[in-house]
């Protein structure tokens, strides 16, 4: 029985000896083998992503419809540097490079530039932004960082380039060790998006100027575009500006998207909705972040494969008879502009005729009833009614108000909310009869004057609460001054 456990106690000893010295002999090899292989892995699966957004880029560019195959995996591509090496190999599936490209070798296939054969004889370069003056940061995202400055100490631009210290270049450095790869990777969406810029033509998508390749941080043929220039869009802001600037926002957000919607590419989408894609240019919403934008409607089987998904909500489209989802890339538009927009800008202190039709517009869109045409043509009328007078209720008959000429009062002005001017109570009406409507409702309102000045809508005038045409029929202005002069000059 002693000798039993001895032999036992021996085996055991000996195994362990083998086991240490197998350890010691084998696993640093093991270990180093499968670093090896796991940042060959690392290597290919960066290559793959290259080659694949390379493939993207120059299917914009040469326009192309993708394969049904590309159609099935592309919208999970699109933040695919976010997710481990794992999820994104289980995200693309196992599609793998077409047997004639796979012998090629992907690093030597994707070009580092694609020029662009823009026509217009104004095109702008690198010579021009080595000439660059009162450039100051303007604001970056996950990939781009932009910058404002002055061509020729004439022309102010927008110069987007890829972001070297964002978190796209960070994360990939992070995963990969290979700086130029990783740039190579994050410059394909600005590749893309300066090709969809020349592409789509349209005043609610920022006009490209021009672009540079130049050698940059030991990286050669790096990227800059030119690009018109524009304002982030702030929320907050937007909130404290008047009504009729807020459906401004809105008109021009759903001409964007009608355009989008049937633009010469294909329908297409922007799966980035969030209001930073936005910039303000002269009062007017455009579009500045395309890398995130798709033209690729999703397949289905049936109408449960087209499932979209919202935080609040979600939709079931139609599955066509050609197997795709129907206007998916339509309705996933609409109701972001719902969602992010509408809500927000276009009911609050509109005219009150025109709520029950704004309020429509709100919920039709929130449900998805409408599609695209149906949704302008009714911001179009919202409009019409407002800019042709329709809106306004047919009131009693106004008191009487007498006209006093060429003539302002600077301390009779009092401020009021939402004013253009932030020092009085300037606003914009539709005539006479509504600036005496107005005056009306304010109870420090002793007269106002009308300013030959149009908004935006090109028929409404600005109006300004100061002299002109008085209320009380005995009111006497004390002094002329030149405060309409100024106003109109900050106006314009
Ligand atoms: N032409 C422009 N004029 C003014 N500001 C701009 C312009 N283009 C972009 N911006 C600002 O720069 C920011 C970053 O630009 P952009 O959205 O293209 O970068 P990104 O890395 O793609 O961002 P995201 O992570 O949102 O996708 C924008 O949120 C916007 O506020």
């Amino acid at each position: 029985m002693r000798r039993r456990k001895l032999a036992v106690a021996a085996g055991f000893c000996l195994s362990f000896f083998l086991g240490s010295l197998f350890n010691v002999l084998f696993i640093p090899a093991v270990f180093e083998q499968q670093q090896q292989q796991q940042s060959s892995e690392g290597r290919s699966d960066l290559a793959r992503q290259i080659r694949e957004r390379y493939q993207e880029v120059l299917r914009y560019q040469e326009h192309q419809a993708p394969t049904a195959r590309q159609r099935l995996v592309r919208p999970l591509e699109r933040r695919l540097m976010d997710l481990a090496p794992q999820q994104r190999a289980a995200a693309a599936g196992s599609e793998q490079p077409p047997k004639a490209e796979r012998s090629k070798g992907f690093s030597s296939s994707p070009q580092a530039k694609i020029e662009l054969s823009l026509q217009q004889p104004q095109l702008l370069g690198c010579r021009d932004i080595h000439n660059v003056t009162h450039v100051h940061y303007l604001g970056s995202g996950y990939t781009k960082a932009v910058y404002k400055a002055v061509l020729n100490r004439s022309l102010a631009v927008a110069l987007k380039s890829v972001d070297f210290g964002g978190h796209d270049i960070e994360n990939c450095v992070k995963l990969y060790a290979a700086l130029g790869d990783c740039y190579r990777l994050a410059s394909y969406k600005i590749v893309k998006e300066m090709i969809l810029l020349q592409r789509l033509q349209h005043d609610n998508i920022l006009q490209l100027y021009g672009y540079c390749y130049q050698d940059s941080n030991d990286i050669p043929d790096t990227l800059t575009t030119i690009t018109e220039l524009g304002s982030p869009l702030e929320m907050i802001q937007l909130l404290q500006t008047s009504w009729e600037d807020r459906f401004r926002i809105c008109l021009s957000l759903v001409r964007l998207l009608h355009y989008l919607a049937h633009s010469p590419l294909g329908s297409m989408t922007l799966l980035d909705f969030r209001p930073r894609q936005f910039v303000i240019v002269d009062g007017e919403l455009k579009v500045t972040d395309l890398d995130d934008a798709s033209i690729e409607e999703a397949s289905c089987a049936s109408n449960s494969d087209c499932y979209m998904e919202f935080p609040a909500r979600n939709f079931t489209l139609p599955c066509s008879v050609e197997g795709r989802c129907q206007s998916m890339n339509e309705k996933r538009n609409l109701y972001n502009a719902y969602r992010f927009f509408f809500t927000y800008l276009l009911p609050h202190s509109a005219p009150s005729s025109l709520r029950p039709l704004l309020d429509m517009i709100v919920n039709a869109t929130g449900e998805l009833h409408w599609g695209i045409d149906e949704t302008v043509a009714q911001l179009e009328r919202v409009l019409h009614l407002y800019k042709s007078g329709l809106y306004l209720l047919n009131t009693t008959r106004t008191p009487k108000y007498r006209e006093v000429l060429e003539a302002a009062i600077l301390e009779e002005n009092y401020r009021c909310w939402p004013s253009y001017h932030h020092k009085g109570c300037l606003l914009s009406v539709f005539d006479v009869s509504e600036a005496i409507e107005v005056c009306e409702s304010h109870s420090q309102c002793q007269a106002f004057v009308l300013i030959n000045q149009t908004t935006w809508t090109g028929e409404r005038c600005h109006w300004v609460i100061a002299a002109a045409i008085a209320k009380n029929p005995s009111y006497q202005p004390e002094k002329e001054v030149d405060f309409l002069k100024g106003l109109m000059s900050i106006l314009r």
